[in-house]
């Protein structure tokens, strides 16, 4: 889909509410279904990652019954016989926090993927699966993983992706004995770890720290069921936060003061790059104010990347965000992919490995006559919008439809921020 997006005429200004958190959802699906009775979740939105995750829940062990912005999950207490393989669509989440409950499971299972999620790496799991001399075995098509992991010491590396760390934190707890997970360091993206953890606490089921790199996770347990309300998301917050930062008359409501996300960080950035908001229980509201660039570290939200990229070009001076290698990793090679796109408009960055350097150019920025590419990346799409309205760029992009992956909503919650898309 290729749409052209512009500030309205009116200009920047309103109130938009963050959507539920899409981490914060997964987990809690997970956790209800995994448990014996009927859990009911609110705040849902039917992103295709959550469809995933809540499709696989029911095809391995629950009963869904979804409604307009909640769902009832009865986990039945048994899984099911699998007769097709489990379509994670493009959810790195869903399949890599499936993959050890499905070897709960007493059954082959073979997930299937799109686009680029099966490309992405697998080998922390791999080494686990091998050294326990259990099948896994991933090709473009498919992967499948059987047998049964066995309770014990596991040690993996912390900085892959944290969603392998999840993912053994949700299923060793329903083994009969204690497990302990060794992180070899660094450990990245540790807030989504202790997100898992909090999630599980929930529904009955802990773990604990036993210091920065081990984690325990206490066998036989057993989730209970529970009603969840998901949290407003913070990574997705990031785009109106940015557009309200530079523009100013933004108001997102739906933020949690007291949250575990990492991505909580954007208010902490932004307020470093000089943006002016005040705080109102839930809702954030920004006012215009000269931004400058600052020094980032991405290690625990790798998620702002391409949003803060875009930033940095609105901030007078260099932005310099560190730690961003993960970002290769995801539904595009998102350092690529966003130096691309905002070059193509004017835009000035570099990157080197896991470092990107950008430079604040904002009177140079313009909209080139070629669309842009959208690299099937919901945050790249996301991120080119953000460019469009606060830059006053009108930009057209293609694969705009990519959006549908974590906030199907985007573009008409959006509008009354005075951003408007059409198509090209
Ligand atoms: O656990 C999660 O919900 C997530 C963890 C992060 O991945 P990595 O730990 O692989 O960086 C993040 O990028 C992803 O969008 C969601
Ligand atoms: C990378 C993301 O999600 P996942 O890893 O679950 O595909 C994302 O939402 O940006």
């Amino acid at each position: 889909m290729l749409v052209t997006i512009r500030p309205a005429p009116g200009g920047i200004g309103g109130v938009i509410a963050a959507p539920p958190s899409k981490s914060m959802a997964h987990r809690a699906v997970l956790c209800a279904a995994l448990a014996v009775g009927r859990s009911h979740i609110t705040h849902l939105e039917f992103s295709k990652d959550i469809s995933a995750t809540l499709s696989a829940a029911a095809q391995l062990c629950a009963a869904v019954d979804t409604g307009a912005d909640d769902a009832t999950v009865q986990g039945l207490g048994h899984f099911l016989p699998l007769t097709a393989p489990v379509d994670c669509c493009e959810s790195g989440s869903t399949l890599r926090f499936l993959i050890p409950i499905a070897s709960l499971t007493g059954q082959p299972v073979t997930f299937t993927g799109r686009g680029r999620l099966m490309e992405r790496p697998q080998s922390v799991y791999e080494a686990l699966y091998r050294e326990q001399n259990l099948r896994f075995e991933q090709s473009p098509a498919g992967l499948t993983v059987e047998g049964a992991l066995t309770p014990g010491d596991y040690r993996l590396a912390g900085n892959v992706s944290s969603q392998f760390i999840s993912g053994l934190l949700f299923a060793l707890p329903l083994l009969p004995g204690d497990s302990t997970l060794h992180l070899i360091p660094p450990v990245e993206s540790r807030s989504y770890i202790d997100m898992t953890r909090a999630v599980q606490a929930a529904f009955g089921v802990h773990s604990r720290w036993l210091d920065e790199t081990t984690l325990l996770l206490p066998g036989g347990q057993q989730y209970r069921p529970c009603d969840y309300n998901v949290e407003g998301d913070y990574s997705q917050a990031a785009f109106p936060a940015v557009l309200g930062a530079v523009c100013g008359g933004v108001t997102i409501t739906g933020l949690a003061p007291d949250t575990l996300q990492g991505d909580a960080a954007i208010l902490d950035i932004l307020r470093r790059c000089g943006a002016v908001f005040t705080r109102t229980g839930d809702s954030v509201t920004f006012a215009k104010a000269p931004l400058h660039g600052v020094d980032i570290d991405l290690a625990d939200c790798p998620d702002l990347g391409p949003v803060l990229m875009v930033l940095g070009l609105l901030c007078e001076g260099t932005t310099v965000i560190r730690n961003a290698q993960r970002l290769r990793l995801k539904e595009s090679d998102r350092i690529a992919a966003m130096e691309a796109e905002l070059r193509a408009c004017g835009g000035v960055l570099e990157s080197d490995g896991g470092t990107i350097t950008v430079h604040g150019c904002a009177e140079r920025l313009h909209a080139p006559a070629a669309p842009l590419h959208g690299h099937n990346d919901h945050r790249v799409v996301m991120s080119l919008a953000v460019l469009a309205a606060a830059a006053g760029l009108p930009l057209t992009v293609d694969d705009a439809e990519a959006i549908q992956k974590s906030w199907p909503g985007f573009f008409a919650d959006a509008a009354p921020l005075g951003v408007e898309v059409e198509d090209a």
